[in-house]
């Protein structure tokens, strides 16, 4: 099967650790005879540079002829400057709003020997297997931005059919594990909140009376993940409560570098991206940790190419890794591997 797979490394580690992943599809062509053709593009700070555009109509233009996008990180300290009339995050966004990407997938399943390195006391994390679906393409993030002399104003807009489909998502996807939704919301204060809160309630008594449902406040779901994680399963929220709560979650794993994430629509190419961003702290070093975007491999394997014994061996070789503690500096201080050297044992194991 030929299929095409658009590479935007990005920014700070973007770069790193698509190397690393580039290897690994590489891999997954030979072990499994596929013919995967990798087309990269420039995207954020690096596309700023070369183009002065964070997302280049080149870009665009690999991207919705590819079956599948992958992406590294976006953004960095050289292109932060408040007052910068073009930042790398827009070009991301666009990207999720150009590929109409709406249901971001965000599966939080700490590995137990990860799971040591957590701040989380272990009992509390038996039998955590959480998946977030995050809205996407709305909300906060695409909302109309604009200054007034000394006042700054972002709105948040969701629509009735927005959310729908996103709870739509969710609920097929709700079915296969436990068949239960937390929705977070804000309905206490927020317009948009209450309106998602009415629409969810309606898709799943009227569609998918099967499914169970609560509502939870996003403030009491910031403390609840880290005292109860093992009482979540499907947790659907909106853009921004879940951006914030998905790094929160990545605390339950022991590291921000091994959560990854699916974000899919209704036709056009998925896109799949570590949830981390450039990480300028440690870019440069070789130290980041590849797992994530080697799990975002796994997920793109599945959803976009259908893929799925080939995305089991993934996340297999990866998991294997964790195992016999080829642990990048992020995870533990002795005996740390390189971001090239986790990467290579996941592919030779891959292999075998
Ligand atoms: N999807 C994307 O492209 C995203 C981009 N960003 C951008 O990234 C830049 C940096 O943002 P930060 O707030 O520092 O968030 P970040 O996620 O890049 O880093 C937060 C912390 O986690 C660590 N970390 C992240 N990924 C890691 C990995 N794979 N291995 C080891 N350690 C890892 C970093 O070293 C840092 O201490 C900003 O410009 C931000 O806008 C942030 C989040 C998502
Ligand atoms: C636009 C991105 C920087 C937002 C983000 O942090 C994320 O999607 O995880
Ligand atoms: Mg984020």
């Amino acid at each position: 099967m030929k299929s095409t797979i658009a590479l935007l490394p990005g920014d700070g580690i973007g770069p790193e650790v698509c190397v690393q992943a580039r290897a690994l599809i590489d891999a997954v062509a030979t072990r499994f005879n596929h013919d995967f053709a990798i087309e990269e593009a420039l995207i954020g700070g690096a596309a700023i540079d070369a183009h002065a555009d964070p997302l280049p109509p080149a870009t665009v233009a690999v991207c919705e002829r590819a079956d599948a996008v992958l992406l590294g990180a976006v953004g960095g300290p050289k292109w932060s400057d408040p007052n910068a009339r073009v930042r790398p995050e827009q070009g991301l966004l666009k990207l999720r709003a150009t590929l109409g990407v709406f249901a971001n997938l965000r599966p939080v399943k700490p590995h137990p020997v990860a799971a040591k390195y957590s701040p989380l006391k272990p009992k509390l994390l038996n039998g955590v297997d959480l998946l977030f679906v995050r809205e996407l393409t709305g909300g906060v993030y695409f909302g109309e931005k604009r200054r007034e002399g000394d006042v700054a104003f972002d709105a948040c807009r969701y629509s009735v059919q927005e959310v729908e489909r996103v709870t739509r998502k969710a609920a097929l996807l709700a079915r296969g594990r436990s068949g239960k939704i937390t929705h977070v919301d804000k309905a206490n204060v927020l317009e948009t909140s209450r309106l998602w809160r009415s629409t969810v309630t309606r898709v799943l008594r009227d569609e998918f009376p099967d499914i169970a449902l609560e509502h939870v406040l996003v403030d009491a779901m910031a403390m609840h993940l880290l005292t109860k994680p093992a009482e979540f399963d499907v947790i659907l929220t909106e853009n921004l409560f879940g951006d914030i709560l998905t790094d929160e979650a990545s605390v339950l794993g022991g590291s921000m570098g091994l959560l990854p994430s699916a974000s899919l629509g209704d036709g056009k190419a998925g896109l799949y991206e570590p949830i981390h961003g450039s990480a300028p702290d440690i870019a440069g070093r070789g130290i980041a940790n590849p797992y994530a975007t080697l799990l975002s491999v796994a997920l793109l394997l599945r959803h976009s190419l259908g893929l799925d014994r080939e995305a089991v061996a993934v996340e297999a070789a990866v998991s294997d890794a964790l195992d016999a503690r080829v642990l990048t500096r992020d995870l533990t201080r002795r005996n740390a591997v390189s971001t090239a050297e986790a990467g290579a044992w996941v592919v030779r194991r891959l292999a075998e």
